[in-house]
């Protein structure tokens, strides 16, 4: 009789029951980010950072990371240039990290891990009205990735780190009125950049991400702190919040640029 197909099912991801890959999805992210196989482009230009530190708001522990954000009203906080056609304004950051410090961070380079990695979300207030709406277009977002090393302490982390025990479990918030997260960002102008995608669910292809290539340094107590924070409510059975990162995805016709030779 007729054989019946067998839809393999998506292979779910455990820590959000949602698909590894976007079905159809052809720029999806994190990848490797292969050194010699990216393309230097003079064409490239600096990337000009200007955050007003006092569009800090508050720190959020949304089950998956701890999200700091950010007064996007106006264009108070801002990045332009780079591989840029428009502004993005900053709307958050937060991180990925492991459960140790052989692994951590979503994108690798030479298939190195490190053992946390920052993201500084940006969108696309020029063309879009509102960030849900930048969200769903192949232009709304802007990423900045800044890898994490195990090495000295960093003075700016740590003003973060010690509010963490305040958002220790999920849906929990504490204000956080100044921060200049530029002192987060390696003063070292080199980066890549590559057309990708948002790493947690909607998993949107929205994102030019735009890798720096010098990590910052910060300490084995301050990777800690992120490791006690919890993907749990209080009250709940305690599940530490770690490995928060999602598997590397195929690179498929994209090629990644460099900034530098
Ligand atoms: C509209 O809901 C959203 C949820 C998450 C995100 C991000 C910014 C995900 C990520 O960092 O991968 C954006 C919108
Ligand atoms: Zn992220």
């Amino acid at each position: 009789g007729a054989c019946c197909s067998y839809r393999l099912r998506d292979a779910l991801h455990p820590l959000w029951q949602s698909p590894l890959t976007i079905p159809g999805g052809t720029r999806q992210s994190p990848i490797n980010i292969q050194w010699r196989d990216s393309v230097y482009d003079p064409f490239l230009k600096p990337l000009k950072i200007s955050y007003d530190p006092t569009t800090c708001l508050h720190i959020w522990n949304n089950g998956y990371s701890f999200l700091v954000e950010f007064d996007d009203s106006a264009d108070r906080s801002i990045i332009v240039g780079g591989p840029l056609e428009n502004q993005y304004r900053l709307k958050q950051f937060h991180f990925h990290w492991g459960a140790i410090n052989e692994w951590g961070s979503e994108h690798t380079v030479d298939s190195k891990f490190y053992p946390a990695e920052l993201h500084l979300v940006h969108w696309n207030a020029v063309v879009y009205p509102t960030f849900e709406e930048a969200v769903m277009e192949g232009n709304g977002l802007a990423v900045i990735g800044v890898f994490l090393k195990l090495g000295a302490h960093h003075e700016g982390l740590q003003t973060l780190v010690d509010a963490l025990p305040a958002v220790k479990h999920k849906d929990t918030v504490i204000e956080f009125d100044v921060f200049d997260p530029s002192c987060l960002i390696p003063s070292c102008p080199d980066y890549w950049t590559y057309a990708g995608s948002l790493t947690t669910p909607p998993l949107t292809e929205s994102v030019t991400w735009i890798i720096k290539k010098k990590p910052i340094e910060v300490d084995e107590n301050q990777l800690e702190a992120f490791r006690m924070l919890l993907f749990t409510s209080d009250g709940e059975e305690e599940k530490r919040m770690v490995d928060n990162f999602r598997p590397l995805q195929p690179l498929m016709n994209r090629t990644v640029r460099s900034s530098f030779q």
